[in-house]
C-alpha cells in the first residue's frame, strides 16, 4: 500500500441514522462529502465533477437506490483517487468485489455487529415456524378464535425435543445462531461449511457433508453468502435429500433458495414450515408464498434495531479510519 500525505475525502453514500458522533470524529481527519446524486446516471456524472477527488466511499444497503449495484461498470467510472469502499452490511451481494480489487481498491464489510441481530431473527423465525405461531396469530387477528377451534385452528406444532439442527454456513452468523439455540433443548447440532472449523469455534456441533446435513436436519438454517456458487443451492435436488416435514429458515439471501420450487415443497408438506427474512426477488414477495399458513415471513429485518444499526454504522467509520491510519502518513 502506498502512503499519501493529502487529506482524505470520504464520500458518504446513503443516510446515517445513529453514528453522527463517529462521523464527526472522522471529519477531524478527513473531509466528508454527502452524496446527493439521485440515480446511477447522475452518480456517474458527479464522479467526474463533484466527486472527482474522493479517496474513500462509505455506502449503505439502501444507497443501491441511488447508485445501483457496485459492479464493473461502476468501478470503471470511479476516479483513480478512490482507495477504499466500506459497505454497511455483511453481504457482498450488492458488490462485485473483483472489478474493485483489480483496481487496488480495498473493500470492507461489517461482520460482528450483524451476527447477533441476524441470529436473533433466525431464532425467532425458527420458534415461530416450528410451533405455527404465525398461523395462530393470523387466525386470531381474523377473528377465527374460537370459531375455528383450539389455538384458533392452528396446526399442531413441534418441540425442539429430539430434533437435529442443521446449519448451512458456519460463519459468524451461523455460529451465533447455534450459540443462541443452545438453551432450547434441541438434541443435536450439525453444520456444513466449505471446511471443518476448529472445535473452539463450533463446540457442541458436528461437521457433516452437505448431503448428510440435508438428510439429517429437522430444522435447517441457511447462513451462506449469496454468490454464483450458492445461487439456487437449495433447489429440487436439495429438497429431495431432506427429511419429510423439514423446517427451513433463511436469514441469508433469498436467491440461495429456488423460491418456485420451495412453494411446491411447502404445498406438498415435504417442507413442513419455512421462516424467512429474505426473498428471491425482494421486496417483491409472492403473495401465494407469504400467505401459506406454514410460512412466517419478515421484510428483511435482520438488523432492524437501533442498536444494530448504530453498531453497523460505527463499524463502517472504523473501517475507514483503519484504512486512513495505515495509508496516510500525515493527516
Ligand atoms: O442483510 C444484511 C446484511 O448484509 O448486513
Amino acid at each position: 500500500m502506498t502512503t499519501s500525505t493529502t487529506r482524505p475525502k470520504v464520500l458518504q453514500l446513503g443516510e446515517v441514522f445513529f453514528a453522527q458522533k463517529k462521523w464527526e470524529e472522522l471529519a477531524k481527519t478527513a473531509e466528508v462529502v454527502e452524496c446527493t446524486s439521485s440515480n446511477r446516471e447522475e452518480f456517474f456524472k458527479d464522479l467526474k465533477s463533484k466527486y472527482s477527488d474522493i479517496t474513500n466511499i462509505a455506502r449503505t444497503f439502501q444507497s443501491i437506490e441511488q447508485t445501483g449495484r457496485f459492479d464493473a461498470e461502476l468501478a470503471s467510472h470511479l476516479p483513480e483517487s478512490v482507495k477504499s469502499i466500506s459497505h454497511c452490511g455483511a453481504g457482498y451481494d450488492q458488490i462485485d468485489v473483483d472489478p474493485f480489487t483489480e483496481k487496488g481498491i480495498q473493500i470492507s464489510n461489517v461482520t460482528e455487529p450483524v451476527e447477533g441481530p441476524t441470529a436473533l431473527t433466525a431464532v425467532f423465525l425458527c420458534l415461530s415456524a416450528m410451533r405455527n405461531f404465525q398461523e395462530g396469530h393470523d387466525n386470531l387477528v381474523r377473528g377465527e378464535w374460537p370459531a375455528k377451534g383450539k389455538a384458533g385452528g392452528a396446526k399442531l406444532g413441534h418441540e425442539p425435543e429430539g430434533k437435529t439442527v442443521g446449519i448451512l454456513g458456519m460463519g459468524g452468523i451461523g455460529r451465533a445462531i447455534k450459540e443462541r439455540l443452545l438453551g432450547f433443548g434441541f438434541e443435536k447440532y450439525i453444520y456444513h461449511n466449505r471446511s471443518k472449523l476448529s472445535n473452539e469455534l463450533t463446540a457442541g456441533s458436528e461437521y457433516v457433508s452437505y448431503d448428510e446435513l440435508l438428510a439429517q436436519s429437522d430444522v435447517l438454517f441457511i447462513s451462506v453468502p449469496l454468490n454464483k456458487n450458492t445461487h439456487h443451492l437449495i433447489n429440487a435436488d436439495a429438497f429431495a435429500k431432506m427429511k419429510e416435514g423439514v423446517v427451513v429458515i433463511n436469514t441469508a439471501r433469498g436467491p440461495v433458495i429456488d423460491e418456485k420450487q420451495l412453494y411446491k415443497e411447502l404445498k406438498s408438506g415435504k417442507v413442513g414450515a419455512f421462516g424467512s427474512d429474505v426473498f428471491e426477488f425482494e421486496p417483491e414477495v409472492p403473495a401465494e408464498l407469504a400467505q401459506l399458513p406454514n410460512v412466517i415471513s419478515l421484510p428483511h429485518m435482520g438488523t432492524h434495531s437501533s442498536e444494530a444499526i448504530r453498531n453497523l454504522e460505527e463499524w463502517v467509520v472504523e473501517n475507514i479510519l483503519a484504512y486512513i491510519s495505515t495509508a496516510y502518513v500525515s493527516i
